[in-house]
């Protein structure tokens, strides 16, 4: 087992849902060389949109080399390993996501935290292209505590001064962070799932502070839930 001060890594499923978060470790990722050319199954996914949501379905309908079949293979097992664990998995073909050009962007580009209500955590894998990045809570500050963004906020907002949280909260501005300059992100890989701790009720521990990357070799395959 690999660790870092913030995250820890194991080699099976089960120890994967089995470890829990506990102190600064809030992501944990089954470590594992993949073999299969997950990027024929990029490939050969109809594109419809800027994110293609690609069902078992479809995955089961492509035409493919024995190499593609053994990536489907794999595919098809994590997405039933996560959905026999109670999980909701999705495999999406992404080209870009949505971003803002407000002052304060909220996309996914921008360092955050996922918020559930309940005790869940997100759990991840990128098959193909650039991969996700996470960063420890201590190399981080909440944005709305930085006092320059914190005044734009309370001139953008116009109402009483007790609606202010909520206003914050309602439009996920205390979702995102700021990492300090110079700090060197944690890339989660390809082939690895990875288990990353939500903002919920329950967690015993502080959210995993993560991003998505910019899509530099072309659309990434990912399964996230
Ligand atoms: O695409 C990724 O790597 C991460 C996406 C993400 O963080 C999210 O959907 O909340
Ligand atoms: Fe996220």
């Amino acid at each position: 087992m690999v660790s870092g001060s913030h995250f820890l890594e194991v080699n099976s499923f089960q120890k994967l849902i089995d470890t829990p978060f506990s102190g600064n470790v809030n992501a944990i990722g089954w470590r594992r060389e993949l073999r299969g050319d997950f990027e024929e199954i990029a490939q050969k996914i109809n594109q419809t949109d800027n994110i293609t949501v690609v069902s078992a379905r479809e995955l089961g309908s492509l035409s493919l080399s024995p190499e593609g079949k053994m990536a489907r293979e794999i595919i098809l097992k994590d997405l039933q390993l996560l959905t026999d664990y109670g999980a909701d998995p999705v495999l999406n073909l992404i080209n870009h996501y949505e971003e803002d050009d407000f002052f304060f962007p909220t996309d996914v580009y921008s360092w955050h935290v996922d918020r559930s209500p309940i005790a869940t955590d997100t759990f991840l894998c990128t098959y193909f292209g650039d991969s996700s990045e996470i960063i420890s809570n201590e190399s981080t500050i909440q944005k709305i505590l930085i006092p320059e963004i914190r005044n734009q906020l309370e001139r953008l907002y116009d109402g009483p001064e007790e609606g202010f949280n909520d206003f914050v909260a309602e439009n996920f501005f205390d979702l995102h962070y700021e990492k300090t300059p110079g700090v060197k992100p944690f890339q989660l890989g390809i082939g690895h799932l990875w288990r990353l701790a939500t903002d919920n009720p329950e967690s015993p521990v502080l959210p995993c502070v993560h991003r998505a990357p910019r899509e530099l070799t072309g659309p990434r395959l990912l399964l996230i839930c």
